[in-house]
């Protein structure tokens, strides 16, 4: 289906939970978390209405880039079960409609940290939004397997922007908590991305189930959990963070190795799909979730006590 031809699609009247739903709020919630932690974890006092502000502008920021991600997703996304329902391809909001919205909420984002912070943070948050909206979404998405690798890191910038915030530099912690999500995306979306496989395909996105395989899949998830568990550990070997760091990373990693293994040594068919209804790339999914949010709140509990 073409996204001309959406675009003409009769519009319902849309509500207020489809104006909120276009901000992908769930997802933010983590994403919001890691940058309010980039600023809390910042050699900087910083006045608790300024943050507040720099918190709400990165929200702000992640609903604006999801708005237009959903604006210009609406042709896959009507293919696909999980988002077909959406706002924009269920025809309750105008592509235009949500076009307009996402620009506005990410030029007001862009402009609140810059007047609140400091032009560092505000250049790092509209690269980030200009990386998810352009890199991943409109570019890579769309045309490597290695989508999410690459334009993953979009998702990965919020900690670096929360510190340039606080201090107006980009320091070496925050640059390691970037690279932590950076190696943690692929685990937590090729976990999922096993069981929600078959609706890319009817989408013709070519995430890497649908390009390579299941088994391959597989075999990724576990390289890097591994690079991320090096990743994780990298501030405790740097003497970056304390013994709280080193154990709450020590022991979600292994927890995390531990998944990634289950889901390589799932019960499979010759072509690796799962005969267990794929229980443990499920599990390694919620995992993933609860691994960012543990592993982010060590650091914060870490360097403030
Ligand atoms: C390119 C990178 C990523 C991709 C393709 C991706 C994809 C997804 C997908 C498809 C879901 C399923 C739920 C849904 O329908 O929205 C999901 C859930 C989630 N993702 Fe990611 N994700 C990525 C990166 C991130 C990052 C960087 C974060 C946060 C730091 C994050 C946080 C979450 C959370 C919190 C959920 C659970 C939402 C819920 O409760 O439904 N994701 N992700
Ligand atoms: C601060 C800021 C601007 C952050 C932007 C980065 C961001 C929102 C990262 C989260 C990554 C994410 C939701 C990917 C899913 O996109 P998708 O299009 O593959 O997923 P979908 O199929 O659910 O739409």
């Amino acid at each position: 289906m073409s996204q001309t031809t959406l675009g003409a699609l009769p519009q319902s009247a849309s509500t207020v939970r489809d104006w909120f739903d276009l901000l992908k709020p769930r997802v933010m919630t983590l994403v919001v978390f890691t940058g309010a932690i980039g600023l809390f974890i910042a050699p900087a006092h910083v006045n608790p209405l300024i943050g507040a502000i720099v918190i709400l502008s990165i929200a702000i920021a992640t609903g604006g880039a999801g708005a237009i991600n959903m604006w210009f997703d609406r042709d896959i996304d009507a293919v696909m079960r999980r988002t077909a329902s959406r706002p924009v391809p269920a025809g309750r909001v105008a592509p235009v409609d949500a076009l307009a919205y996402g620009i506005a909420l990410s030029v007001l984002s862009v402009c609140l940290i810059g007047l609140a912070t400091n032009w560092v943070a505000a250049v790092t948050l509209a690269f980030c939004i200009f990386y998810y909206v352009v890199i991943y979404t409109m570019w890579l998405k769309r045309s490597t397997p290695q989508n999410i690798v690459i334009g993953g890191a979009a998702g990965a910038f919020p900690p670096i922007v929360g510190w340039a915030a606080a201090t107006g530099q980009i320091g070496l912690l925050p640059v390691l908590l970037f690279a932590i999500v950076f190696f943690w995306t692929p685990p937590h979306f090729w976990s999922l991305s096993l069981y929600a496989c078959k609706d890319y395909g009817a989408a013709g996105v070519p995430m890497l189930p649908v390009v390579k395989g299941a088994r391959h899949t597989r075999w990724q998830i576990l390289i890097y959990t591994i690079l991320l568990t090096a990743v994780s550990l990298t501030p405790v070997m740097i003497g970056l963070t304390g013994p709280i760091y080193a154990v709450a990373a020590a022991l979600l990693d292994a927890g995390f190795l531990v998944l990634a293994l289950r889901v390589l040594r799932d019960r499979q068919d010759a072509t690796g799909t799962s005969l267990t209804g794929d229980k443990p790339a499920k599990q390694a999914f919620r995992y993933s979730l609860a691994y960012l949010a543990a592993l982010f709140g060590a650091v914060c509990v870490d360097r403030l006590l």
